[in-house]
Formats: C-alpha cells, structure tokens, sequence
C-alpha cells in the first residue's frame, strides 16, 4: 500500500505492517496491485481531464454567449451574526462578494465534503440551510475536517478553501501590487472585463490540462541513481541488471548520464545511442544520435571525459518481469548512471533530480565513506524536492562494525532527509553491490532492496505522475465549483428578481392592454362632449342675445344697461350709445359663452384626469401642466396683433367686450362701422313699411329710395340734426332743398299739407315712441347684421356660428392637449411596462438557463472529483 511509502498519511497499522518480517511478499502483491490500480487510476485521470477540458470550455462558451460570469471572493462572515442564522454542523458561514461589486456581500453557507481526500465546496444562500448548531462548533468542525484533508495527504497542497487556486484572477491593483483587501479589487472593472480575465485564465488552465495529459499518458518512469565519486554507482546499476554494462573503475571516471531502457524501446535491439548536444532525441531518428555497440561503452565513456554526455543504452533482460525491474512487464523504466558528485557535476546532477520524469533518485553511498560534504548538499536539496529518497549503503560487506556504521548513516539521513529516515525500513538499505554480481551466490539483502526499489519506482510513479494531476484537477474542480456556486446563487437572485417583476409588472400592463380601448374611447368621448356642448352652448347663449337685441333689450343684462334717454336734442349721441350699449352686450354674451366653455373645458380637464387616474398605473407621473381656463381665449405671446397673453377681454365703458381684439377679432362694440350710428338707427322705414303695409319681404335695402321714404329719411334727418349741426335755418333749408326735389307746379300744390303731416307724425313719433322704437331699430339692425348672410357665404359666417366654432375649437384644444399628455403618459408607461416585462422575462429565461447550466456543471465537477480523486493504493 501506498501508506507504506508515506507514514504520515496511513494508519498505524500500516506502519507496523512495513516492519513484518512477511513484508518482502506482500509488497509483491501490492507491486501488482498498485499497478492495477495506476492504470485504473490513469485511465480515470485521463477521463476526468478530458470531463474538465469540455466543462471548461463550456463555462468559457457560456461565458461569451449567455452569461457573464461574475467572479466571487469568499471572505470571512461578518462577526454580527444572528444567533438565528448560525449555519449548521459542518459548514463554514462566508461572506460573498463579487469583484466587479465588492460593496454587496451576500452571507452563504460553505460546505466541504467529508470526505477526507475529496473537497468538494458548495455554497449556499444563508436562507437556504437547515441552521442547527452554533456557528463557533461548525467553524471547529470545519476547521478540523479542513486540517484532517490537508494532513492525509502531505504531497497534495490543502485546497485553499474558499478561495481560488487555479482560477485565482490578479484583480489586485496600486503601485505595489497585492493588496489582500478586497476592498482593493478593482471595484471599477466591468463585470464584462473580469469574464474576459477568467476566459484567459480558464484557456490557460485548459492549456495545462493538454500538459498533464501527456503526463498521465506518458508511461515511462526514470530512475535516476547518484551518489559519491566511486561510491559504486556503476557497480551497483550492473547488479540491478545483473549484468557488468556499466564501466567499473577504482578511478573515479564517470562522467556521462547513462540511461539505460529496456531493448524492446528499440525493437529488441541492445546498442548505444550517444546523443547529440541542442537535437531533441527521438530513437527513430538517425540524425538525433550516434549508434554504437555494447561494447565500445567503456570506451566512450572514456572518451567523453569531461563533457558529460547523454547515453541511452538499450539493454535485453531475460528474467522475469516480477524480478527484473527494467523488464517488469509494467513501465518503461530507465536507470540513469549520473556521474559522481564532484563541485563541477553537482549543480547538473541537481538539475537533473528537479526534472519531472525523474520519478525516484537512488542515492548511492559508500559505507566506508558516508556522506561527503557535496553527498549531503545534493541529499538536503533532493529531499526537499522528492522528499523521499532512495538510499544505498553499498560495500557494506567490507565494514566490520556494521552496527556502528548502520548508526551513524541512519543519523546522517534523519539530519538530512527527514521522510526517508522515517521510512528508512524501506529505503534505505545496506548491501553490497559487487556481491549481488557474483553469480550463483544468495544474496537477500540485495533481493529485498530490489523488490522495495521496484514496489518505489511503481509507488512513487503513481504518485509522481498522478498525483499532480490530480491535485490539479482537484483543485480546478473546486474552483468550478466555487465559482458555479456562486454564480448560481446570483442566477437564482436574478430568477427571483425576473419573477417579483413580472407578477408585479405583467398585470398591470394586462389591465393597461385590456383597457386601451376604453381608455381611448372615453377621452374620445370628453372630447367630443366638450367640443359638442361648447358649441351648443355658445349658439343658443348669442342666439338669444341677439334675439333679445332684435327686441331692443340687451343681450345679456348683467352688468350692463342702456343709457337713459337724453331727451330730444341727445338723440343722436343717445343712438350711438345704445347701440354702443347693444353691441357690448352681445359681446357680454359671446363672454358668457367663453366663461361657460372654460367651465365645460374644465369639465373636461377633470374628466380626463379621473380617465388617467383610472387607466395610469401607479407610479407613473401625472401630467403637470395646470389648466389655466383664464388662458383659454387669449392672445398667444408673439402672435401678431396680439398686446399680450392673459388679457382675455377688452373694457369698453363699464362692459367687458368678450372676444375683443384678441378674440375673434370682431369685438363688436369697437368696430367702428356698426357703432357710428346711422340714420336708419333712428327709424327704420323700411320696417315700418313692413308694419304698415305687410310688406312680408324685409329686405335690407337702406340705399333704395322711394318718395316716402326719402322724406321720411329727410324729416327724420332733420329732426335728429336738429340743433345739433344744423340749427333752425339750417332746418328751413333742409325742407326747401326738400320741396326743390318736386320742383313742379303741381307737387307744390300737395307738398306743404304732406309735409306738414308727416312733420307732425314725426314728431309726435319723436317725443313719444323714440326712446323705446330707437333701442328696437338698432337692436333690430344689428340682428339682420349679425344673423343676415352675405352671398356666398356659409352658416359657419353667421356670427353665433363663427363664435360657436371659435369657441368649442379652443375647448377642443384644450381638450386635446391634455389627452394628448395623458395618451403619451399612457402609451409610454405601457411601452416602459412592456419593456420590463420583456427584460424580467429575458432576465429570467437566462437566470433559469444558466441555473440549469450550473446545476449541470455541478453534477459533471462530481464526476471529476471522483475520478480524480487518487485512491488509497495509489
Ligand atoms: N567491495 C566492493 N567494491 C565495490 C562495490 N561497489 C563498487 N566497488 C568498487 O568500487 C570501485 C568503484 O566502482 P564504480 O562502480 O565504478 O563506482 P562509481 O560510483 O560508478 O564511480 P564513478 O562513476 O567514477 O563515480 C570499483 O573498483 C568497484 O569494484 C561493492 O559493493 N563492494
């Protein structure tokens, strides 16, 4: 068993086992069964290496593709733990971070197995585990188990729980370099940059994977045997092959490494290769080396004195392969005769121990000797490299006090290598090899030093070879593991996250989705009633003011009246007033229908706001703009024309002239054409025909003059002139240029008494019906003016119509502009609601890939363990 080799890892009983006395055919078996068990071994290697390559590889695709993978540190818990959430028996309570985001930690539990030789580390979330017993026993047990794995196996470093080793990024930053803070990561790489570091660094690892490949896959093993000048080195690799190849001399005169291999690396053949300085040897290439026979060895190494050259020699052995240890049927074993160890050829010698292939160093002492100054140099350098060493006590025959010497070498090798001398049963052996060659002669010292070196070289093969690979492997495995783990856990934060969104988003976009169309179609609705009841209002409210005008009464007889009647002399300025007046309070009244369509625009306002409270999910801003209703109607700044915005009426006299300038432009009050009165406003003759005579066409036909009503026109003319332009003789003219119009002899004879009469009508309708007929004329006027249409024109001219229309497309503006906010607000927060649903979805279809992702890789890292994981013959 391997614990043979390695007392501090095996049991007590295996150390009692190694002193048997039984111990020489055990270890025969075992030979064989290590074997079995490295090729098993191997081949399991082989496959764990191949597993890890395509996890890897898969890792870096996922990485590239699908999910940025984030790169944990496992710090120390913090020390204000809740006694509540102290993590159960076995487990290590660690803080996570993230390198890309070393401010969020997320407290997790880390469980090693229990498996001494295996380390698998999982990670979980707090919450997630059972929490039983105190953190401080856990952390113990934990501690311990962590100290019980690193003591099984003294040759494996412990896993650096927690922590990288393989994957280990040098995030760390400053002019100095390794700071072990995290606080000191590069907070400022992108999560995208650190997947970039870990993809170099995992091909760098899978690169090393190839290497340990060829390792595991290259089934040589070499021997390399060294020792003091003359110590018998030569002599004691002859008695190994129990032939003399190798020149013996009582000179010292080795100088060149001859490695010897089994001929059947060289198709059977048994010759030389001297190999050539700066070529790479390769036995089938003729250029790579000179060949020479067995024979001229001797000659050759003499020859090569002082240079030190490479020999292979190959070399036939005819015994069987449970005895011989060149042919044992298992591993290409080579020996390799180093030269003696002088100043010039130590620092090669120990050179050629640091290699890799060199599986077992056989160092050969002299009993007489024991160790020279450069032996125990090389021994002290080698044992910290190999740790165990081989030892030879050769011409141990010739020394008398065998005890003594066996004594004092076993002191000399406990100084200077402390693990050899703890097994020293096994390797360190005291023989004579010049014994071993005589023939026919038992020699059982020697037969069990060469059985040990053969159970070694295999032994220790296993563990040169494969250990290596397996604490690589394992090693690289945990940090899969860790970095899968914590990866997960962030997938299943995400998952979470990708799910709370969507329950809290998709509903509401539903309800978003399914009410659109109500949405829209009540805002249509308050638009369209606003405008709708705008307009209908508007026309009855000037409709009947102007109605009432006709009528000779104001329009709207709110803060408004009609001038008192001055008396006769007044009339004229009188009917200019009034008319003043019955325009003003049409004006008032297209006022009152803008008041009443701010309050129905305001209704409206309000309406579309409940519609936005109703539809608008929360959260989302509610429009900011006020609706000012005094701004309705109001001159824009910088439009032409305009004085000035919120000025929305213009004061005439004590009336408030609606529309006005700024309005519809047709502030009926100020235009000068309607209110310059006219003499028609005095009396109206044509109505009065119409009164009088039935007329039932009223036509407006003020220039159209017939013989009555030129008179009527000139009397009234006269009498409203009255002294005011005219004067007395002004009149008397007046009715002269009058009768002039009837020049002829007869008219003259009817003139005066007609005159007369309509003069004493006139007047008598002056005094008394003027101050109540007046209003009516001119309200009538004024009516056929604003509800008389001109030719060509259409009912949207009528000046109710117009203002109608000016007024409900203001109301219809207004109307529109806040449901054209809200429409946006509305659009824009199902637009924002629908991204968030689609990026929760997509958070979450890859927060559930990469968890079914690193689910698998966990199962597969398993795999790996095992297979890596180095049995206990090995
Ligand atoms: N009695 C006795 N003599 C030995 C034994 N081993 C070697 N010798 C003698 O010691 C001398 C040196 O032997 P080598 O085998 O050449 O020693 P080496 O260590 O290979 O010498 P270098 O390569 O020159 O360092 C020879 O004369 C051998 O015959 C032994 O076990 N017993």
């Amino acid at each position: 068993m391997s614990q043979l080799y390695f007392p501090g890892a095996g049991s007590k009983t295996s150390q009692k086992e190694a002193s048997t006395p039984a111990f020489g055919i055990e270890k025969q078996l075992k030979v064989e069964d290590v074997q079995e068990a490295y090729i098993e071994q191997r081949d399991r290697l082989v496959h764990a290496i191949d597993a890890s390559q395509t996890i890897l590889g898969d890792i870096q695709k996922f990485n590239k593709d699908e999910w940025v993978v984030r790169y944990p540190t496992l710090n120390d818990a913090s020390q204000q733990d809740t006694p509540t959430s102290n993590p159960p028996r076995g487990t290590l309570r660690r803080s996570l971070t993230f390198a890309d985001d070393p401010s969020s930690q997320t407290d997790v539990v880390f469980t090693p197995t229990r498996n001494s030789l295996k380390r698998a580390n999982t990670l979980a979330s707090v919450t997630d585990e059972a929490q039983h017993a105190p953190s401080t026993e856990a952390e113990e047990v934990a501690e311990a188990e962590q100290k019980e794995v690193a003591e099984a196996d003294p040759l494996l470093p412990p896993a650096n729980q927690g922590d990288f080793n393989i994957l280990r990024l040098d995030l760390k930053l400053g002019p100095h370099g390794a700071s072990k803070s995290p606080s000191a990561l590069v907070s400022q790489l992108e999560k995208g940059s650190i997947a970039n570091l870990l993809d170099e660094r995992i091909t760098s690892s899978s690169g090393h994977l190839d290497k340990l490949r060829l390792r595991v896959g290259d089934t040589s093993s070499k021997v390399l045997v060294t020792g003091d000048l003359n110590s018998g080195k030569s002599t004691f690799v002859n008695a190994l092959l129990r032939r003399e190849v190798m020149p013996v001399d009582q000179q010292p005169c080795t100088t060149a490494f001859c490695e010897v291999h089994d001929a059947a690396e060289n198709g059977g053949v048994e010759e030389v290769h001297i190999l050539k300085d700066s070529v790479t040897y390769n036995s089938s290439d003729e250029s790579t080396f000179t060949r020479a026979s067995l024979s001229d060895l001797e000659d050759i190494v003499a020859d090569n004195e002082g240079t030190q050259p490479v020999i292979k020699l190959y070399l036939g052995d005819n015994r069987a392969p449970s005895e011989s240890l060149l042919n044992n049927g298992v591993v290409d074993i080579s020996l390799i005769d180093a030269p003696g160890l002088n100043r010039d050829s130590l620092k090669t010698t120990a050179l050629f121990t640091r290699q890799e292939e060199i599986d077992v160093v056989v160092f050969v002492v002299s009993a007489e000797n024991h160790f020279t100054l450069s032996s125990k140099e090389f021994l002290w350098n080698a044992s910290n490299e190999k740790a165990y060493i081989f030892v030879v006590v050769n011409k141990y025959e010739q020394i008398k006090n065998k005890e003594k010497c066996r004594r004092l070498v076993l002191e000399q090798i406990k100084q200077l290598s402390p693990r050899t001398y703890e097994d020293a049963e096994d390797l360190v052996h005291f023989v004579d090899s010049a014994a071993a060659l005589r023939p026919y002669t038992a020699n059982p010292s020697f037969d069990d030093l060469e059985s040990s070196l053969r159970s070694f070289v295999l032994v220790k093969r296993s563990k040169s070879k494969l250990g290596p690979v397996s604490t690589y492997l394992l090693n690289l495995v945990s940090d899969i593991e860790l970095l899968v783990g914590a990866n997960a856990i962030v997938a299943q934060d995400d998952l979470e996250k990708a799910q709370d969104d969507i329950n809290r988003v998709k509903p509401v976009l539903d309800q978003m989705k399914s009410g659109r169309e109500r949405f829209e179609e009540g805002l249509e609705t308050v638009e369209e009633s606003g405008a709708d009841t705008t307009v209908r209002r508007t026309k009855e409210i000037i409709n009947n003011a102007i109605g009432r005008v006709g009528q000779g009464l104001l329009g709207v007889d709110r803060g408004i009246s009609l001038p008192p009647y001055p008396g006769l002399l007044g009339i004229w300025d009188w009917a200019g007033d009034v008319k003043k007046t019955l325009l003003a309070s049409i004006d008032l009244a297209v006022k009152l229908a803008e008041d009443e369509a701010r309050m129905t625009t305001s209704r409206g306002v309000k309406d579309i706001v409940q519609i936005g409270d109703e539809h608008l999910p929360e959260g989302v801003e509610r429009s900011r703009r006020v609706f000012v209703p005094e701004a309705m109607f109001s001159a824009r700044p910088g439009k032409k024309n305009g004085r000035s915005s919120g000025r929305p009426s213009t004061e005439i006299g004590r009336a408030v002239v609606a529309g006005g300038v700024h309005g519809l432009g047709i502030g009926l009050a100020q235009r000068g054409d309607l209110v310059e009165p006219s003499a028609l406003d005095i009396f109206d003759f044509q109505h009065q025909l119409w009164l009088h005579f039935g007329d039932k066409e009223e036509k407006e036909s003020e220039m159209k003059t017939t013989a009555l009503s030129v008179v009527s026109v000139g009397v009234g003319a006269l009498t409203m002139v009255g002294g005011q332009a005219f004067g007395a003789r002004g009149l008397v003219d007046g009715v002269l240029r009058i009768s002039e119009l009837f020049g002829n002899e007869s008219s003259r004879k009817w003139i005066a008494p007609v005159v007369g009469a309509f003069a004493i009508g006139a007047t008598a309708y002056f005094v008394f019906e003027l101050p109540s007929s007046m209003p009516r004329t001119i309200g009538r006027r004024i009516q056929r003016s604003l509800v008389h249409l001109e030719e060509g024109a259409s009912e949207h001219d009528l000046f109710a119509n117009a203002h109608a229309s000016r007024v409900s497309r203001e109301t219809r503006k207004v109307l529109r502009l806040a449901s054209w906010d809200l429409r946006e607000r509305f659009r824009q927060a199902m637009d924002e609601r629908g991204r968030e649903v689609k990026d929760a979805e997509e958070l979450g279809r890859k927060a559930k890939n990469a968890l079914a992702f690193f689910s698998r890789i966990e199962k597969e890292t398993k795999t790996v363990r095992d297979d890596a994981t180095l049995g206990s013959v090995v």
